[in-house]
């Protein structure tokens, strides 16, 4: 049975396998060399069984080792060795060692041995040795080179054990159409969910999945000015009424002349050009402009020399290396950043800095855009007061409803506040009604675990359809999403940083497909992790964390130590969510996790 494998690498890794005596080792000292011949660097891992040893008693770099350096690198101007003590039981970690690969000065790695990992491998076979076909066994055998006297499955490549060549070409093709797997998500949302039980326990993607299929994007729209539209989600394409740049102009401060002018020796210097200004005649042979950057280049000219690249005295202009001088250097073309009636900008986007001055850009200065969601928010429990008034004993102030009403209004919603709702069927009732009249999503925290005072359980079972999930994530297990007459409902469990995690990861997607966002997906950063973290096998871990660039310039993160879900502290010192997905037993330090950044919504 194959160990699983996946290639930590950017190029692709090909074994060879084989009885011994086949004859591996021969193959590959002519299959490197004419892999090499062909333009293919190569990287090779041979697996060894024995203690074996690449260096020599008494030379320095032997001695420094035995002396106890774990690593000994030793270096010339010709090659460089690393040695690793690195003594384990079994066989060393393949993955471990393709991470010590150099990868940006190779094409491909071989390796030979590690035949019971599952990676792509092709196999060598000679009928005359008796041996059986690996293949049989090995689902991941891509070819089989033998001698003509072998069967070989028609679903698999044949190629001939004593045709370098013919390998070599199999090598080169492998490696030119291999694709590396795409990244394993900690969150892949499902296109759909089956069905919607209540209770059930949902996967955070299955979550999601559901959460959207209850959501359909707005269609009311509203004109909206460019200064308003900060924030603001575009309902129509924008389709830009000019060219930009609107006239083919010069990128440096220089000369224009036609390219075919650079064979005279020296240029007439005609006419200078200013940002704003143009030349009206058309350039001969041998003539040039002066012009300065943004200045729309003179029609007959199709190249610019920078000024520092040329000498001019008395109208005449000399170009220095002129052999390095391209044709159409230096000029921006209309139209090349946007074209006149090319989409500008989709509908669907939403609209930031960049956006809005690419629209000013266009001299646009209004646009319609999708109304803004309305979010209607309150909170429950007998325990939960209000801030600015004194704290009973045994009450906590009510925070939940502030960060709801923060992150809604980061994502440009309206809100409406409803305030603590007693635990009052009829209250509830009442406030619960009123409020799918007036929003698009009501929120509410607290109360959708077990053993929770039930009015808002009733309430809501009497006013809409409510489903009450488990989700397997932590924090924030206990999630209710219904619908309340049209209004979507929400119910986030209590603890206040369950609150942020359900509503980053559920409410946050509905209330962007609600206000027409198209293409918005959960920004995934891998960082390695500076510690040990708690997961747990089927469930989802929103670690709260701090990443940092660390000096080996990749980015690194760290938990903000104590994780309970009441302490809404973590969050305000993280800067991110670790997220773990339901896979990984145990993440170790060292080990590269996914982390959600959290900066541009809280
Ligand atoms: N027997 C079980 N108990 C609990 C379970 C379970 O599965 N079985 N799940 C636990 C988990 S996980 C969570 S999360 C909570 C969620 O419970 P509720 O949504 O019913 O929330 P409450 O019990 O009302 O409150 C929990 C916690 O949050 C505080 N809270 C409530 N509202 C606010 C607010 N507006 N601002 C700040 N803090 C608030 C409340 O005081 C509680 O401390 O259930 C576990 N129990
Ligand atoms: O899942 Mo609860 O949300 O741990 O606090």
């Amino acid at each position: 049975m194959s160990i699983v494998f996946s290639n930590p690498l950017s190029v692709p890794v090909l074994g060879f396998c084989a009885y011994s005596g086949t004859g591996k080792t021969t193959l590959l000292k002519q299959l490197i060399p004419e892999l090499n011949r062909r333009g293919v660097r190569l990287a090779v891992i041979k697996h060894a069984h024995h203690n074996f040893d690449v260096d020599i008693p008494g030379k320095d770099s032997y001695e420094m080792r035995k002396a106890g350096a774990k690593q000994m690198l030793v270096a010339s101007h010709v090659r460089w060795a690393l040695m690793t003590e690195d003594a384990v039981e079994n066989d060393p970690k393949l993955d471990h060692l393709l991470r010590q690969i150099e990868t940006d000065t190779i094409d491909i790695v071989l390796v030979e041995g590690f035949k019971k990992l599952s990676l792509p491998k092709i196999e060598l076979h000679r009928a005359a040795h008796g041996k059986p076909l690996i293949y049989t066994h090995d689902d991941d055998i891509v070819a089989i080179a033998c001698c003509d006297d072998t069967q070989t499955p028609p679903e698999l490549t044949r190629l001939d054990l004593n045709n370098v060549s013919q390998i070599a070409d199999f090598v080169i093709e492998y490696q030119k159409n291999w694709q590396p797997a795409p990244a394993q998500l900690p969150i892949n949302v499902p296109a759909q969910v089956d069905s919607q039980n209540n209770q059930q326990a949902l996967s955070v993607s299955q979550g999601i999945t559901y959460v959207l299929d209850q959501v359909t994007a707005s269609t009311k729209t509203t004109m909206c000015q460019l200064d308003d539209l900060a924030n603001r989600v575009l309902a129509t394409d924008l389709i830009s009424p000019v060219n930009v740049p609107q006239q083919t102009n010069s990128a440096m401060d220089g000369y224009a002349f036609a390219y075919a002018s650079t064979s005279h020796a020296t240029l007439n210097v005609v006419g200078e050009v200013l940002a704003g200004h143009g030349y009206d005649k058309t350039l001969q042979a041998g003539e040039a402009v002066r012009i300065m950057t943004g200045a729309p280049v003179p029609a007959g000219a199709d190249t610019i020399q920078p000024r520092e690249l040329t000498t001019e005295e008395n109208n005449q202009l000399t170009l220095t290396d002129v052999d390095a001088i391209k044709a159409g250097q230096h000029v921006r073309l209309a139209g090349e950043d946007i074209a006149k009636d090319a989409v500008a900008l989709q509908a669907g986007t939403r609209m930031g800095a960049a956006e809005v001055g690419l629209m000013a850009s266009l001299g646009l200065s209004q646009a319609q855009v999708v109304k803004r969601p309305t979010i209607a928010v309150f909170s429950t429990g007998d325990e939960v007061s209000q801030p600015g008034e004194a704290l009973q004993s045994n009450c906590i102030y009510d925070s939940n409803r502030y960060t709801i009403k923060t992150m809604a209004k980061k994502l440009g919603c309206e809100v409406i506040d409803l305030g603590i709702i007693e635990d009052d069927e009829a209250s509830l009732m009442q406030a619960l009604d009123s409020a799918s009249q007036q929003a698009d999503i009501v929120i509410s925290s607290g109360g959708v675990s077990v053993g929770n005072a039930d009015y808002i359980k009733t309430a809501l079972a009497k006013l809409g359809a409510i489903n009450f999930w488990r989700i397997n994530m932590r924090p924030g297990r206990p999630l209710a999403v219904g619908k309340i007459n049209d209004a979507l409902f929400f119910g986030l469990p209590g603890n206040p940083v369950a609150v942020m995690v359900s509503f980053l990861q559920f409410v946050q997607p509905a209330l962007r497909k609600l206000a027409g966002e198209t293409h918005w997906q959960p920004t995934f950063l891998p960082a390695v992790t500076d510690e040990t973290l708690r997961s747990r096998e089927g469930r989802t871990e929103f670690l709260r964390g701090v990443y940092h660039i660390g000096n080996d310039g990749k980015l690194h993160v760290k938990s903000t130590g104590a994780q309970g879900s009441g302490m809404l502290n973590s969050m305000v010192q993280g800067n991110c969510l670790i997220v773990i997905g339901e896979q990984p037993k145990s993440v170790v330090s060292g080990d590269t996790v996914f982390i959600q950044p959290f900066a541009d919504v809280l």
